[in-house]
């Protein structure tokens, strides 16, 4: 069968994306390629997913007619992109998708000139189908590049377009964002210990906390200060954890994390 799809760094993102385009049918194991070094992870990824399996990244390039997503970290791109360049002069035409951080769109068409290029940026719960990706387009791309992007990332959760400018602020916030929302939750939990709560039953109330906020915010599509004020009785108990949490900075806290973390996906991009 046609390889289609080729996945260069079979890593963590790598495989949440993998693990649901096939399961949803997108793709057929056998129109899979990946490429990855660590031969333990090579092994695991083919015999969970029963997909073709290499170390030469140029093989993905030449194998793969639709697309080739690069989900190595971005200090190894300028190796790839070096090792790659004589590939990338004979005929081949995939989409290049890149979810790396802070790599631009004019080092990926660097690197792959006249290539139709995708950036994105994804996040973790893409390996439940509860992610979301922001996308920015390539000066070689069409509709039909922009189709197969939107195809592939609506298989792990949301999508959203927007201007390249955007991509580091997006970085800072849902790429990272799953760290800063597990921290919290543990940091909950932590909480209901101090309180005297056994430890499983205070995650377990962390998480559903955590869980069933998001939800409500957005069924209801409430705005969260309003939601914040339902919970906060007169002379109540949410009131006095609130003032705790501004006297300790924590709503700075994730702003400034937000912040920092946009300026470090511009510095990894230099
Ligand atoms: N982890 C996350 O939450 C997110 C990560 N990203 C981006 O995704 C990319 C990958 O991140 P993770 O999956 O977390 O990293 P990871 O370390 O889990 O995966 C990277 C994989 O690439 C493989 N690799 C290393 N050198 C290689 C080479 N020369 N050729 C082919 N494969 C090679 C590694 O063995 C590893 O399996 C990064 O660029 C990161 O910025 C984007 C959004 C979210
Ligand atoms: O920490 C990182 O650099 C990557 C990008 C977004 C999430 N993880």
């Amino acid at each position: 069968m046609t390889i289609k799809f080729g996945l260069i760094g079979g890593g963590v993102m790598g495989e949440a994306l993998l693990s649901r385009l096939i399961a949803r049918g997108i793709y057929q194991p056998s129109e899979v390629i990946v490429s990855e070094p660590l031969s333990a992870r090579q092994g695991f990824l083919q015999q969970k997913y029963d997909v073709n399996v290499t170390t030469d990244n140029g093989l993905v390039f030449t194998e793969a007619t639709e697309v080739v997503f690069l989900a190595v970290k971005p200090q190894v791109f300028s190796a790839i992109a070096q090792e790659l360049a004589d590939i990338i002069t004979i005929e081949i035409s995939p989409l290049v998708i890149s979810i790396l951080a802070g790599v631009s769109l004019n080092q990926l068409e660097a690197a792959f000139p006249q290539l139709p290029v995708i950036r994105a940026m994804p996040n973790t719960p893409a390996t439940v189908g509860a992610g979301i990706t922001a996308i920015c387009l390539g000066a070689y791309t069409s509709a039909k590049h922009q189709q197969i992007a939107q195809q592939v990332f609506s298989a792990v959760g949301e999508v959203v377009e927007v201007s390249e400018t955007l991509m580091d602020a997006v970085t800072g916030l849902s790429g990272s964002g799953p760290a800063y929302v597990a921290l919290m939750t543990e940091a909950l939990a932590d909480g209901g210990v101090a309180a005297g709560l056994p430890r499983g039953i205070a995650n377990q109330l962390a998480l559903q906390t955590v869980l069933g906020t998001a939800k409500l915010l957005q069924e209801s599509k409430m705005h969260p200060a309003e939601l914040k004020d339902r919970v906060t009785s007169p002379g109540g108990t949410t009131i006095a954890g609130i003032a705790q949490l501004e006297r300790s900075g924590f709503r700075s806290a994730l702003i400034e994390a937000v912040k920092v973390a946009a300026q470090r996906s511009q510095e990894l991009g230099k």
